[in-house]
């Protein structure tokens, strides 16, 4: 059943996940595309009143580029989010046989938002490289099986520690070959023979909910379709599972998730759509809290009524940290005056939100505790290592727990904010600097992992450029 994300009972328990090996200040030091210099948040000279256009969402655009690219004729997306995490998506399906080309508008002018697809055979003996992509390395091995040839993926040092195992299993289980050394992560190649048997499998998805959607996503394709089992402890981002499972609906595919923990999907076509991706909401979260962090009113258009992306549940977590939300004719606006709450807060089904919510918990006016993301661990780098680190060193006290965070404020001061390529990082530290004077977010320029012209759009909103912005720039 696919529902609208909502908060999980507060006095809910999650079990633990192991340590990842390596701190977050090892863990994926280099890339290939980030600009190390350190970029000074602007501190908010007043309260703020901005309208901040925020572009489509990454977990829809690659769903939708994934299912394009297994359709039964071309599709177009409108409203597509260009950014690096996208970009290598797009590039990875050319490498296995797919168009994938950047439409027109009507006077004829590039529109860099929309996207055509048009399927062909899909190709092997080529490569895709993940970036520090989780949707790229999770969902598009199922894909890579239905090639014709080998597919080798590797991708960023950062994600070679990522969890790959259970996807990789999964697909070995429905008779795929995979080698990968063993290790359970990148680089592994994919043996494409044309088809996929599919079958039952169990999966163990408390690391990551993409583990799940890696494998729905392509598996209409599969002769047998799919029945997916998640056997795990615990099952974060569950919204995003329903948003695989709404798309692929979407597609005219059968479904069945009426048994909680259990998907079923039926072999059959995709169809190709026509669809306009929805902003990324999650992406919207650091502009909202900053209505909370200066005081003033922060507006977001094109909110949709009805969204699987977790990021719906940013308005009711901001007003439970002092802000009021309101929507009218699609604007999302986020009013603050300057008071931020602390908040106990389980975020299982929105993990992709912590990093934004501890930096405004560092700021609050009494401690928070974050709960239901022991699986941050995994994401980008260890985001809970990452986030005790940086807060600590701006002054606050903050420490890990087996599943969490407890944050508790203290007199903040500038330093340089680090971010260990991890794009919610760099939005948190710009976040923390609206208030603190002195905070050099390092590397600024992974933002455009999910969101490039992501300084360009901030200092529009502290009204020092174009509002909403979003062009040149980091
Ligand atoms: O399927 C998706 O598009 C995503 C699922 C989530 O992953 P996890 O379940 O690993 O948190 C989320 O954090 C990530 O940003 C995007
Ligand atoms: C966890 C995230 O990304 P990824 O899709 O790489 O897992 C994220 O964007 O917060």
């Amino acid at each position: 059943m696919s529902t609208q994300p909502t908060l999980p009972d507060p006095t809910s328990e999650h079990a633990e996940t192991p340590a990842r090996a390596g701190s977050a200040q090892s863990a994926g030091l280099t890339t290939r595309t980030d600009d190390v210099r350190a970029w000074d948040a602007p501190v908010a000279a007043g309260p703020l009143d901005a309208s901040v256009v925020v572009p489509g969402s990454k977990s829809l655009t690659n769903r939708l580029l994934v299912l394009a690219a297994l359709a039964d004729g071309p599709s177009v997306l409108d409203g597509a989010l260009r950014s690096r995490d996208t970009d290598l998506m797009a590039q990875a399906l050319r490498a296995l046989g797919v168009d994938v080309r950047v439409g027109e508008r009507s006077d004829g002018t590039d529109d860099p938002a929309r996207l055509e697809i048009t399927p062909g055979p899909l190709r092997g003996d080529t490569e895709v490289d993940c970036g520090l992509a989780g949707t790229v390395m999770r969902f598009l091995p199922a894909v890579a099986a239905l090639a014709d040839g080998p597919v080798r993926f590797d991708g960023d040092e950062g994600a070679r520690v990522r969890p790959m195992r259970p996807v990789l299993d999964a697909l070995r289980g429905l008779g795929v070959r995979i080698d990968d050394g063993g290790r359970g992560t990148l680089p592994f190649t994919v043996h494409g023979h044309g088809a996929v048997r599919g079958g039952a499998v169990d999966v163990d998805a408390s690391g990551s909910s993409q583990f799940v959607s890696g494998l729905l996503l392509a598996a209409a394709r599969f002769d047998q379709g799919l029945r997916l089992r998640h056997v795990g402890p615990t099952l974060p981002s569950l919204p995003h599972i329903d948003m695989t499972v709404r798309v692929l609906r979407a597609a005219g595919v059968a479904v069945d998730d009426s048994r909680p923990g259990i998907w079923e999907v039926a072999p059959g076509r995709i169809e190709a759509r026509d669809l306009v991706v929805e902003p990324d909401l999650s992406n919207a979260a650091p502009f909202l809290a900053a209505a909370l962090v200066a005081g003033g009113t922060v507006r977001v258009p094109g909110w949709p009524t009805a969204t699987t992306q977790p990021g719906a549940l940013v308005p009711e977590i901001l007003e439970r940290m002092g802000g009021h939300a309101t929507l009218s004719d699609g604007v999302l606006a986020v009013t603050g005056d300057g008071t931020v709450r602390g908040i106990d807060l389980d975020l299982t089904p929105a993990g992709e939100l912590a990093p934004t919510i501890a930096a405004l918990a560092a700021l609050a006016d009494s401690p928070s505790r974050l709960r239901g993301i022991a699986h941050l661990r995994w994401h980008e780098t260890d985001r809970l290592a990452a986030l005790a680190s940086e807060l600590t060193r701006l002054g606050a006290r903050c420490e890990e727990t087996r599943d969490g965070l407890v944050i508790t404020p203290g007199a903040l001061h500038g330093t340089t904010f680090r971010t260990y390529h991890d794009h919610r990082m760099a939005t948190s530290g710009a976040l923390v600097g609206l208030r603190v004077p002195g905070v050099a977010v390092e590397n600024v320029g992974t933002t455009a992992k999910t969101l490039p012209g992501f300084t360009d759009m901030w200092t529009a909103m502290l009204g020092a450029g174009p509002q909403g912005a979003g062009g040149a720039g980091a």
